[in-house]
């Protein structure tokens, strides 16, 4: 699956958002990829899933014991990547704001891939990547349906995506005029 179907398949379901988004990272931008508005959708879901499943297969040599989402939007995609790969799936969530496997144990030197859903400045990855680290974990890989960097950031591991789709993103106080004009929104989690 190439960058124009999986984009094709957010617009479908109006997913590509346009005003003034503060990202999770702190950035904002005129673009917002409201990726739940896919994953309510099984059948998008799947086709997008079983893609990125395709892709990690041929990137990662070797046994997977987990796919790990980084809850809220990690939680979808991660499960039904996992249903692909034929492993099971397993979450982080926050904690006092801190990535924690809470409901779950892996063994020590457990072979794990990230799944995420969209990635900006790979900020929640290597959050995750530290809180699975901490527990013995060996993260082999990170995942993602859409690189909104374009293969830009650098997470410490290899990064799969589904697709790579470049998206302006400004510091708060760096923002272009028609930018300031439009009250700002957060759509993510973090941080409620
Ligand atoms: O690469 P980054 O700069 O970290 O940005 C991408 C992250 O932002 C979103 O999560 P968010 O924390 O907004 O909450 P959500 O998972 O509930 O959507 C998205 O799900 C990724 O986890
Ligand atoms: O960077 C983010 O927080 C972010 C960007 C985006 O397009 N979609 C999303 O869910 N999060
Ligand atoms: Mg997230």
């Amino acid at each position: 699956m190439n960058t124009d179907e999986v984009l094709g398949i957010f617009r479908e379901a109006g997913a590509v958002l346009e005003g003034h988004f503060i990202l999770t990272s702190g950035l904002r931008s005129p673009v917002f990829l409201q990726k739940a508005r896919v994953f309510m959708h099984a059948d998008k879901t799947e086709r997008l899933c079983k893609a990125l499943a395709e892709k990690i297969r041929a990137a990662v040599p070797g046994k997977i014991d987990y796919v790990v989402g980084p809850a809220i939007g990690g939680l979808i995609p991660a499960y039904e990547t996992s249903r692909h790969l034929g492993v099971p799936a397993i979450w982080v969530e926050r904690e006092g704001g801190e990535f924690r496997l809470r409901r779950f144990e892996i063994a020590r030197g457990a072979r794990v891939v990230i799944v995420e859903d969209i990635v900006t400045t790979g900020l929640s990855i290597r959050e995750t990547i530290e809180c699975l680290r901490e527990l013995g974990a060996e993260v082999v890989a990170a995942a993602c349906i859409i690189d909104r960097s374009a293969g830009k950031t650098d997470v410490g591991v290899p990064l799969i995506a589904l697709a790579e789709y470049e998206v302006p993103a400004y510091p708060a106080d760096r923002l272009p005029p028609e930018l300031a004009a439009i009250p700002a929104i957060k759509p993510g989690s973090r941080n409620i």
